[in-house]
């Protein structure tokens, strides 16, 4: 039967369901790790084809089924070991270097495949299961193989699904996965049942993998990697990467829909589809909520080893005096090894600043190759086809990168790695870009035709040279800060006003104009061209170039080239090689978080003439004055004395809080409001808030209230966060927050500054309707937000992070970085000082913000917050880290916003003391709903209060303790 001209055979369904069934193993396998780990096992395939070459290999002395559960055994040890060995090491670094590792463990386990039998990648004498009828279906034969795997995969399912639902160790996966903390405090080994559930994982790749070879024909390495990975992708993403038995029934259809098409398209045509339905799948998904990912990414040093100019000038020399030494073939390779360094650089922006994995880059390079020559040739000017490489590049970038946008984590790494395969497989074949293949016409300067290789060599190297200085460039500037701060916690930075997805089509253009550029090096540099001078397994290639190299240095991307393009191909490594090459990599992965890059730059930092600092930092230290280093302020520990963290204390609800009235730590007495201490006289030490960043606001225009919440409503499946919120601000009013644990008050709130949608009702400031506004819009027209944990940036220092709040009043640009103009960034560091000084924080300008105390974090947070210069505050339970004597000063800091600089405050805060000392009405939420609005006693007494902290016991509220002042 056939239709549109595709056939619809019950052959071809039968088959397409065949191969659905191994897409369907593949997609739990991955399902059952994401959720286990947060992040896709890129080695999942290779697992699976160790067992395969370990059952080939046993089968030399036992029988096929003694062999097939041995084998799936080892492949499950084998998960399991991976787990235990490699993934809890990483555990705390972010998702993506997660990912990254299993790129290169995927790499290492094919070659270890290969050394123990190289049968498992031929499908013509791989054993077959005996015993097992071989019957046909229409004119579709189906082998013992497809018969085994007919008859074993429902049975496999439903012991999976037995395991996982009905045994002790099944539920304690999933509890652990989606639970760990809960999971632990109940005594479950999360760790343990994560390895398991590796182990099982990697029992179902084996399984499939034995039961398919023989029906593939010969394989290739590449035929494991990118292309099957995306159709078990495909399953799992259209499940959510949570529900097995979806992504297992996805997969079949997965596989159905590919031998469809196929019988009209080509294979790269069914990527190209594939692509679409991940796509269409990933942007049903709703984004939103909160963050989950506290990830460490290491801190980012923008400071040079000493003597690095010398080292980059003798580097320019070597690489220039080498065109003069080495013979032709050997600048060919230079030269490829100058192109993948270009893509390499690319990695860098968009992976090692950004923070986003791209397995598409090399995708970019073949587009931007394939656009030059045809410019080139069109126009007869090379330096056309230069430009038109890079903005092909960019533009193919910035459109891949727009619907990964609305997601995190591992979107941008699916979806560029489905546009990496449909690119090689269908977009460069069309004739616009290579086509069947395009002749490469010798590069032309002015009227002299670059025919040698070691003249062409020069023109990669200057190339290189371009793209080495504009991600240098924007490395150290302000836009690579504003990439980090998004990358470290994108939420604080939208909070202060950097518009997330700008900033990043930003980048993925920059980065996609390196790919093209390195895409033009390559080009040129060969005399034919086809789509398997691009191929996408060469992205996964690159990814390794970064990590190697060094994902935070500039430099990275050479070394990494070196190593992973040059060594191959300069000497000859045969397999072990390779095994040790991709080892190599592995173990920097895990080992060295900065690469060889890191390494050396360690190294060479040790010279004793100790760091170089970047001059714009030098300038502005040049220009602080001598009091900031007034002896006695820190202590050694760089806390801000008055906050130590082991006095530190969360304060209860109402019942527990003690009034401050009777508390011994905290008179309420304050000298003057230039000391706001909250420290009994005497103490040495204290933190004072000399003055406040900003300056005083014009009131607001408009009569009506300064915001209005109008039945503002929000669901999180079956959960009513928020119901039918209503209420209003008035300018100048200090509003209180009040209500138990997930009474809603932190959803409404995020729903205030944009960033959770509201299922309904509206929000109105200075009388505009704002829903639909962005957080960074709210914030710049002065709505702006705190943190519950105030986390910040935890890589940057204190005065990075000012600075990143001053980007409001002086905001990064793109061109003015790379062209590498210095005064924005002078002006921001002086505002940064300038506002830590105020705030009596400058002594701990070059502290990390991650080795800070919460409370301490809490006054950065606030000084950067104070820094946007607001117009209304809301602050999530600014007190909660803080000591009980800080957290009076607080309420005199909040009074002070408000006082002297003319901002609405509007607080959530479980310290009722407190709040009725600073609040003019307190709003107290249960249940998502607000259920009593008022002055503070009234809304204390208020018996849906009561009820809603203490339950039913009304004296229960007599004995809380009054408030104090
Ligand atoms: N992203 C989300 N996904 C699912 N449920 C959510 C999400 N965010 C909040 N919730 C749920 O909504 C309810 C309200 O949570 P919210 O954090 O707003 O309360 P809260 O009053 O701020 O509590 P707390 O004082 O503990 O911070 C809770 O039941 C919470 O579990």
């Amino acid at each position: 039967m056939s239709l549109f001209g595709y056939d619809f055979g019950f052959d071809r369904l039968a088959v397409g369901m065949f191969t659905g069934l191994t897409y369907g193993l593949l997609a739990i396998g991955i399902v059952l790790v994401y959720r286990s780990s947060k992040f896709v096992n890129f080695a999942h395939g290779a697992i699976g084809v160790f067992g395969a070459a370990v059952l080939a290999k046993l089968t030399d002395g036992i029988t096929f089924w003694l062999a097939f559960p041995i084998a799936i055994l080892v492949a499950g040890a084998l998960g399991a070991g991976i787990e235990m060995s490699v993934v809890r090491r990483l555990r705390g670094r972010p998702r993506v270097i997660g990912m990254i590792a299993t790129l290169g463990l995927s790499q290492f386990i094919l070659v270890l495949a290969l050394l123990v039998d190289r049968d498992s990648f031929s499908g013509a004498t791989y054993p077959k299961p005996p015993g097992l009828p071989a019957f046909s279906i229409g004119t579709t034969a189906v082998g013992s193989s497809l018969t085994a795997m007919l008859v074993l995969t429902p049975v496999l399912l439903a012991a999976l699904a037995f395991f996982l639902r009905r045994t002790k160790y099944g539920i304690a996966i999933r509890a652990a996965a989606d639970h760990p903390d809960a999971a632990t405090v109940n005594g479950v080994p999360a760790p343990m049942m994560t390895s398991l559930a590796w182990a099982v994982a990697g029992g179902v790749a084996a399984f499939s993998a034995i039961l398919l070879t023989p029906t593939q024909g010969v394989q290739s390495i590449e035929s494991l990697g990118p292309q099957l990975l995306l159709r078990g992708l495909a399953g799992a993403v259209i499940a959510r990467m949570a529900s097995l038995p979806i992504a297992f029934v996805a997969s079949i259809g997965v596989g159905v829909l590919e031998q469809v098409l196929l019988s009209k398209e080509t294979s790269g045509f069914v990527d190209v589809v594939l692509g679409l339905a991940i796509l269409v799948a990933l942007l049903r998904q709703r984004s939103g909520g909160r963050n989950s990912e506290h990830a460490a990414w290491p801190r980012w040093d923008a400071t040079s080893p000493p003597g690095a100019r010398i080292g980059l000038a003798l580097l320019a020399v070597v690489g220039v005096g080498l065109a003069y030494v080495v013979s032709n073939s050997t600048a060919s390779i230079l030269t490829m090894i100058c192109g993948y360094a270009l893509v390499g650089l690319s990695v860098i922006l968009v992976t090692g600043i950004a923070g986003e994995l791209s397995l598409g880059q090399f995708a970019f390079a073949g587009i931007g190759a394939a656009a030059a020559i045809q410019a080139a040739q069109a126009s007869g000017n090379m330096l056309v086809g230069v430009a038109a490489g890079c903005a092909a590049g960019a533009l193919a970038s910035t459109l891949v990168g727009i619907p990964a946008l609305r997601l995190r984590g591992v979107a941008l790494g699916v979806t560029t790695l489905a546009f990496a395969l449909a690119t090689s497989g269908w977009l460069l074949r069309q004739s616009f870009l290579l086509g069947d293949g395009l002749t490469t016409p010798y590069p032309v300067w002015r009227d002299y035709v670059v025919s040698v290789s070691t003249d062409y060599y020069l023109f990669a190297l200057l190339l290189l040279a371009l793209g080495w200085m504009v991600t240098a460039r924007l490395r150290r500037g302000g836009f690579g800060r504003l990439l980090l701060a998004l990358r470290d916690n994108e939420e604080a930075g939208r909070a202060l006003t950097v518009a997330a997805p700008v900033r990043k089509l930003q980048v993925y253009a920059v980065a996609g104009a390196l790919a093209g550029l390195g895409g033009v090096v390559i080009g040129f540099g060969q005399s034919q061209l086809s789509i398997n001078s691009f191929p996408a397994s060469a992205s996964i290639d690159v990814v390794a170039i970064a990590v190697v190299g060094g994902l935070s240095r500039t430099g990275g991307a050479l070394l990494g080239s070196l190593v992973i393009v040059g060594l191959p191909a300069l000497l000859p490594l045969g397999i072990p090689g390779q095994a040790v090459l991709t080892l190599g990599w592995l173990l920097v992965v895990i080992f060295l978080p900065e690469g060889l890059g890191g390494l050396l730059a360690g190294l060479l930092s040790r010279i004793p003439a100790g760091r170089v600092p970047a001059d714009w930092l030098s300038r502005v230290r040049a220009w602080r004055p001598a009091q900031a280093s007034a002896p006695g302020r820190i202590g050694p520990d760089g806390l801000i004395p008055g906050f130590p963290p082991e006095t530190v204390h969360d304060p209860a609800p109402l019942s527990s809080v003690p009034a401050l009235s009777g508390s011994a730590a905290a008179p309420h007495s304050l000298p003057d409001k230039s000391d706001l201490s909250g420290k009994a006289p005497g103490r040495p030490g204290q933190w004072r808030v000399h003055h406040l960043p900003a300056a005083r606001l014009a009131p607001a225009t408009g009569d009506g209230p300064l915001l209005e919440v109008a039945g503002i409503r929000r669901s999180f499946g079956g959960v009513r966060a928020v119901q039918d919120a209503t209420f209003t601000i008035t300018e100048g009013e200090i509003v209180g927050i009040i209500g138990p644990n997930g009474a809603g008050k932190t959803t409404l709130f995020e729903i205030l500054a944009g960033f959770t949608g509201s299922d309904g009702g509206t929000v109105r400031y200075q009388g505009r309707a704002i829903t639909g506004w962005t957080p960074e819009r709210r914030a710049r027209a002065g709505l702006v937000r705190s943190f519950q944990d105030a986390r910040l940036f935890p890589a940057m220092s204190v005065r990075e992070a000012v600075m990143v709040a001053a980007e409001s009043a002086i905001p990064s640009s793109l061109v003015i970085d790379i062209l590498g103009d210095e005064r924005p960034e002078i002006a921001k560091a002086e505002r940064a000082l300038t506002a830590l000084r105020a705030m009596g924080l400058e002594d701990l300008a070059d502290k990390p913000v991650g080795e800070l105390s919460t409370g301490t974090r809490r006054i950065v947070e606030l000084c950067c917050l104070l820094t946007l210069e607001p117009r209304v505050l809301l602050l999530d339970e600014p007190s909660s880290g803080l000591t009980q004597s800080d957290g009076v000063a607080l309420g005199e800091l909040m009074l002070r916003v408000r006082d002297e600089l003319g901002t609405t405050v509007l607080v959530i805060e479980h310290d009722l003391p407190l709040l009725s000392r600073v609040a003019d009405r307190l709003i107290a939420m249960d249940a998502g709903a607000v259920i009593a609005a008022g002055p503070p006693d009234e809304v204390r007494s208020h018996p849906a209060v009561v009820l809603s902290y203490l339950g039913t016991d009304e004296a229960a509220v007599a004995r809380s303790g009054e408030p104090a002042g």
